[in-house]
């Protein structure tokens, strides 16, 4: 697949590219679906390939441009979805809270980002379906644990099906990347419910914790901004 072409009346400050991975049926596809439009869908198709999505999104007064590429997660794919790493600022790994099997890949998938992305790639770890929590396998300290051990911005639980999150997940990568880009991130402001409200750093460092959400302090990350 063709990387995007420019739209024509488009504008924008920054440019960030966010890969999504994971398992098959983690819920990637329908977490880019409401990321972009708000809705979801029960019954999606097993993306074949690679498919991708694009938001504008205002951060302090710095419009935002996410392209967002969705990978399959079935095995056939892989050495498709591979060649979409390079060019990635950041990538979402995903993975279904109702299924361990899905979380026990989640190293895989870390791998193949130190493997096939650039240096440095913005990580984020997302455990899906969390609006089925009486069929949870994983517990939400497990994800923490681990994103504390790989050096992963954050872990954080996501409904794509409730638009739990999925919002935050993806404005806190976009200014996460405007900061490693030397801009100061203000707070979000408390009064805005419609602001998120995890991703909260000042100088680079991470000043809040939610539910749902957890950011390693950052003396522990292996990687740093
Ligand atoms: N309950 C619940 N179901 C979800 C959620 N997100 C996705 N699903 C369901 O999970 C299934 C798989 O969703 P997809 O988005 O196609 O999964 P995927 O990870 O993109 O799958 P591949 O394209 O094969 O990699 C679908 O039946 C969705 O309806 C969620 O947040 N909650």
């Amino acid at each position: 697949m063709q990387a995007p072409a420019p739209e024509h009346d488009d504008t924008f400050d920054f440019l960030f590219k966010i890969i999504l991975i994971g398992d098959t049926n983690v819920g990637k596809t329908c977490i880019v679906q409401n990321f972009k439009s708000g809705i979801f869908s029960e019954k999606q198709q097993n993306t074949i390939g690679v498919d991708f999505t694009v938001r504008t999104v205002d951060i302090d007064g710095k419009k935002v441009k996410m392209q967002v590429w969705d990978t399959a997660g079935q095995e056939r794919f892989r050495t498709i979805t591979q060649s979409y790493y390079r060019s990635a600022h950041g990538a979402m790994i995903a993975y279904d809270i109702t299924r361990a099997c899905t979380f026990d890949s989640v190293d895989h998938w870390i791998k193949e980002v130190e493997l096939y992305g650039a240096a440095n790639v913005l990580l984020v770890l997302i455990g899906n379906k969390c609006d089925l929590e009486e069929e949870r396998e994983v517990p939400f300290q497990k994800a923490c644990n681990l994103a504390k051990e790989r050096g992963i911005l954050a872990a954080l639980e996501t409904s794509a099906k409730q638009s739990q999150n999925v919002e935050d997940a993806f404005l806190m990568m976009a200014r996460e990347l405007l900061s490693r880009n030397g801009l100061h991130v203000q707070q979000a402001d408390a009064e805005n419910p419609s602001m998120p409200r995890i991703l909260i750093r000042e100088n680079s460092r991470p000043i809040d914790i939610s539910i749902g959400a957890y950011i390693p302090p950052e003396k522990e990350k292996k990687s740093c901004c």
